[in-house]
């Protein structure tokens, strides 16, 4: 495997996090390993590296993935930084374990993350931080347990437990990078759920800071909607952008609309493969971040554009909302033109564009009208299309 490493080029001690990201995610139920799958628009595990970069504790991030996801990784992680890389275990343990091999000489403090819990409050990290710089062996986030607890056999309660002392532990759990180390090394099994497990079986004392509610693990398929609907809460600047567009005729036999070839009478004039519902679409995505409009950004005076798949021009205008950490909620494409016919294409169109913007299928509308043989769409000079997105920025 590609071992991708950031160097330390000082010599001060630093902060290192470890994400553990080598389950499986049996638990979310079938379909990619959770940690890839998507939320908001985004992979999950790329959710929490975000929020680990956002709080600037951190001068080096090692991810421990599964040998099989070396792509899913990539992908989720396109255009962020290059990330120390190791192939984790067949328990969590191991995979921290494997981590720890990649640390930093200088590295004074571990943090070990989960992937699967991408809400860490700003104000964590640096109170483990504050609580470590105390001389503690380690400090572990958690949450007092709120309901009354029961020991359960063949569906009937055995036992009420006693809650008083009970407490519900998250990560980042974080530690003196000697000692983890050593605990790790000396661990009597591989099957601690915990480092803190780890440490207190190596003969350490633990200590617990504030964990956040909303700092849960996503672990069955009920926690990706809590996800789906808290990351679209915390998008809450909501844009409504609009795009229009036009190309007329020409000779030929083939239009191209929403990427699908759909034969007809005649071709669709233009610079590019001239997919008029691609330009009304890119258009309105770019309108809805107010940058201006296709034809800025690649000028049709520009031979390279000529005869461009219209996908480039979408894609770049996904890029830009991306990068302001945007998400694109729902789009809406009408097609105007007395023919062809639009119907027999619409789940191939639909498809299309869900696959291009990463979103689900159920979340792109396509509709087609005439303009009852009035105009240039009912002399059947051209085809006109106009798009409405829904965007949702922090
Ligand atoms: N061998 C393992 C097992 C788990 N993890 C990571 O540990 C974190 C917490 O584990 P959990 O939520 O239990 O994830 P999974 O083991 O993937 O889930 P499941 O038990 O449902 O399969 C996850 O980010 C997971 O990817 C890991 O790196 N290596
Ligand atoms: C480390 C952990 O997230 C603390 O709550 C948890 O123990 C790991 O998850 P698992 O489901 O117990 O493997």
């Amino acid at each position: 495997m590609p071992e991708k490493k950031m160097e330390s080029q000082s010599k001060i001690p630093q902060n290192t996090i470890i994400v553990v990201a080598a389950g499986r995610g049996s638990r979310a139920g079938a379909g990619i390993p959770k940690q890839y799958r998507h939320i908001a628009g985004k992979a999950l595990i790329r959710h929490t590296l975000e929020a680990i970069e956002k709080t600037g504790h951190f001068q080096q991030i090692i991810c421990v993935i599964h040998p099989d996801d070396q792509t899913l990784f990539d992908q989720s992680t396109k255009g962020m930084p290059p990330y120390s890389c190791v192939f984790g275990g067949n328990t969590r343990q191991e995979s921290v374990k494997n981590g720890l091999e990649l640390t930093d000489i200088n590295s004074e403090y571990i943090f070990i993350h989960d992937a699967a819990r991408p809400f860490i409050p700003s104000t964590l990290t640096s109170n483990i931080l504050q609580t470590l710089l105390k001389g503690v062996s380690g400090v572990i986030p958690a949450v007092k347990i709120t309901d009354t607890l029961k020991s359960v056999e063949e569906g009937t309660i055995q036992q009420t437990i006693d809650r008083t002392h009970l407490y519900a532990v998250q990560t980042p759990q974080a530690f003196p990078a000697t000692l983890l180390k050593e605990a790790h090394q000396s661990a009597p099994h591989m099957d601690f759920t915990d480092d803190a497990a780890v440490m207190e079986a190596a003969g350490h004392v633990m200590h617990i800071c504030e964990g956040s509610q909303n700092n849960y693990k996503i672990t069955t398929q009920d926690d990706f909607k809590k996800a789906e609907r808290d990351m679209m809460t915390s998008l809450n600047d909501i844009r409504i952008g609009s795009g229009y567009d036009v190309h007329r005729f020409e000779a030929g036999t083939m239009v191209t609309l929403c990427g699908v070839k759909v034969p007809h009478t005649h071709a669709l004039k233009g610079h590019s493969d001239a997919d008029v519902a691609l330009h009304a679409l890119t258009d309105a995505l770019l309108s809805s971040i107010a940058d201006g409009d296709i034809g800025s950004h690649f000028p049709p005076i520009e031979p390279r554009w000529k005869g461009e798949p219209s996908i480039t021009f979408l894609l770049h205008a996904k890029e830009l909302i991306a990068q302001q950490s945007g998400c694109i909620a729902h789009v809406a494409i009408t097609i105007i033109c007395e023919s062809p016919k639009i119907g027999p294409y619409r789940e191939q169109m639909q498809t299309f564009i869900a696959e291009a913007l990463e979103i689900p299928v159920n979340r792109v509308s396509i509709q087609a009208t005439t303009t009852e043989k009035l105009g240039f769409t009912g002399r059947k000079e051209g085809i006109a299309a106009s798009a409405t997105v829904t965007v949702r920025l922090p």
